[in-house]
């Protein structure tokens, strides 16, 4: 079965570039970078991953992220990232990224853009990993600045493939955000939101209607509201459900309490994501196999998982039918 889920092509459509920040890189781009880490060594860091929810993550995830100072270091996370998701048998990465973590280091727009753009490149050429990118905005932080982020972006629309909207969710509601993704949506900029990790149900209700999102990052709390599930259902909204990462932030006690065999029960479109790699565990066949562990799934249940992330994955149709059939081959593969 483990080989089965390796073979599978697997696109990942809920990655955050910065959670991707192994220790062992961290380390490397602190030295490079003179700045002083908090952990004498990268056995220490790791250690250092216990969370008792969200925000206790968030604020490790912001520290580490900021020995990212220049182009390259961009280019070398993301390449480190793309070799070690290419030997799980990941053929697409949807990558959230940060900007707002980033400028308010004194880091520019241009050096994130270029430095990730590179990586995309590269990895096309020598690992036949497809990238699309998710310019996120920080909800923790007033609404003006995401549109002034989002404004003085520009020049880097035209690589968006989505913008979204991540970290502390609770009292944060998709609403604050409204005139920013409506500016998104007149601009012809597809829309995603984290919604129900933490926070309840309602704002999944308010991702759909004041952000007009087409996908809901996590979502996992909609099962508290059967109208809700009723309506994902209907307007197959894709659910980008990321089960490690719920294990290790306690929005659910363990892997075998998790929503997920109800979530694919109710009909909706489910798929599987690793969130935060370097933080919680392991990367998409790590979350596979996890998930195989604890419910058993067959082959079948995990194709129907691989082809949602396919079939809704932001990449052009040319690329959308090879994948769809190399999946098919995996299926049909004596
Ligand atoms: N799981 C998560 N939830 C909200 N914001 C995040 N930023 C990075 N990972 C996140
Ligand atoms: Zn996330």
């Amino acid at each position: 079965m483990q080989e089965f889920l390796k073979r599978l092509p697997k696109a990942e459509l809920h990655l955050h570039i910065e959670g991707s920040l192994e220790p062992e890189l961290m380390f490397v781009l602190a030295e490079r970078n003179q700045i002083s880490l908090p952990y004498a060594s990268v056995a220490e860091a790791r250690a250092a991953y216990d969370f008792s929810d969200l925000q206790s993550f968030l604020d490790l995830y912001y520290q580490g992220m900021s020995v990212l100072r220049k182009e390259q270091d961009f280019f070398d996370l993301a390449m480190d990232y793309f070799r070690r998701a290419h030997a799980e048998g990941v053929v697409h990465i949807e990558l959230h990224f940060d900007p707002q973590a980033h400028l308010s280091r004194g880091v520019s727009l241009q050096q994130v853009f270029d430095g990730l753009n590179r990586a995309r490149q590269e990895a096309k050429e020598e690992l036949g990993i497809s990238t699309a990118m998710i310019m996120a905005f920080l909800r923790d932080r007033p609404a003006e600045e995401a549109l002034e982020v989002f404004e003085s972006a520009s020049p880097y629309w035209h690589h968006l493939d989505a913008i979204g909207l991540d970290s502390a969710e609770a009292g944060n509601p998709p609403s604050k955000f409204g005139h920013v993704f409506k500016r998104a949506k007149e601009l012809g900029i597809p829309r995603v939101a984290h919604a129900g990790e933490e926070g309840p149900s309602d704002y999944i209700v308010e991702a759909l209607d004041a952000l007009e999102v087409c996908r809901i990052d996590h979502g996992v709390r909609c099962l508290e509201d059967d109208g809700l599930v009723q309506r994902l259902r209907r307007e197959k909204v894709v659910l980008t459900v990321c089960p490690l990462s719920n294990v290790r932030l306690k929005v659910v006690g363990n892997l075998q309490q998790h929503p997920l065999p109800k979530l694919l029960q109710a009909g909706l479109v489910v798929t599987l994501n690793s969130d935060d790699p370097a933080y919680f565990g392991g990367g998409m066949l790590t979350n596979f196999i996890a998930c195989q562990e604890a419910f058993g799934w067959s082959e079948e249940t995990f194709a129907e998982l691989a082809k949602n992330a396919l079939v809704h994955a932001f990449m052009n149709e040319e690329r959308r039918a090879t994948l769809l059939s190399r999946l098919e081959q995996v299926l049909h593969a004596p």
